[in-house]
């Protein structure tokens, strides 16, 4: 078989299999209008989205397009107006607050610009974080979270606190941190924002790397370059997607 017949019957069998894969998110006519006293803001104004398991995608827009508001139903931190919000099986749409903030425990990863790590407790420990609300035996917890340090890259700091860490080395623990509950889908907010180009480029490999592992990620982001590592690239514009395209990589 010639070279490129085996190329595009790759391509091929790739789409198939993302084709035939799991709904892991699914938005049905989301809508989220915010009253500013007598003004109502729509801003998100009819989204339909099937986000399958084992997509990398990005989700990028001018400013007030929406993408906050996306990644904030997207994790549960809000219900939407109206329509409907699938996360795995579970309808999420109208759950009440408890409920949702236990979906967010057993179901997402965050990572934020800005990593939110609590600055007196070190690497291992700031990973461990989310496994306190769990019954789990301690050494099981730190067993876990030194795993995950290993993963990203920090086995060499495991007992460092956040000050004595590069910012780069820090979204390592809050990725690492994001990975603990084994989520459904992570979901980044400019996780390089803060960062110099090459710490950047770092994490986007670690990204890489989970990808390779078949997470679902989610990530906002204004960088062009950032959002063609994922391989489905959404633009939004006001309140609606504008495009959803797979990225071609050259
Ligand atoms: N809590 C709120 N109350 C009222 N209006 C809001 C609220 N949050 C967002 N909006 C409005 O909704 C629209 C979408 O805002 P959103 O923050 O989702 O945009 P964005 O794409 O994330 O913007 P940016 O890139 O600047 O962060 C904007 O018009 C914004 O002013």
């Amino acid at each position: 078989m010639s070279q490129e017949i085996v190329t595009s019957t790759l391509a091929a069998a790739k789409r198939n299999t993302i084709a035939t894969r799991k709904s892991i998110v699914r938005f049905e006519d989301v809508r989220k209008t915010y009253q500013m006293g007598p003004v109502l803001v729509e801003a998100l104004r009819g989204v339909t989205l099937d986000i399958k398991q084992g997509e990398y995608i990005s989700i990028m827009g001018p400013s007030g397009c929406g993408k906050s508001t996306m990644l904030n139903l997207l994790g549960c931190l809000d219900r939407p107006t109206s329509g409907r919000y699938l996360l795995g099986e579970e309808d999420v749409s109208q759950m009440p607050d408890d409920d949702l903030s236990g979906v967010r425990g057993a179901k997402l990863g965050f990572i934020f610009q800005s990593y939110n790590l609590i600055p007196q407790l070190s690497v291992v420990e700031n990973i461990e974080v989310p496994l306190y609300y769990q019954d789990r035996p301690e050494e099981e917890s730190r067993e876990i979270a030194i795993r995950l340090a290993q993963l990203v890259g920090l086995e060499k700091r495991l007992w460092h606190k956040p000050f004595e860490l590069s910012g780069g080395q820090q979204q390592r623990v809050a990725i690492a941190r994001s990975l603990v509950n084994d989520p459904l889908v992570i979901l980044a907010d400019e996780p390089t924002g803060n960062l110099d180009s090459n710490s950047g480029t770092e994490i986007l490999r670690v990204f890489d790397d989970l990808h390779q592992q078949g997470k679902t990620l989610i990530l906002v982001t204004h960088d062009d370059d950032v959002a063609h590592r994922a391989d489905r690239a959404i633009r939004l514009r006001d309140g609606q997607v504008e495009s959803d395209v797979k990225v071609s990589k050259a």
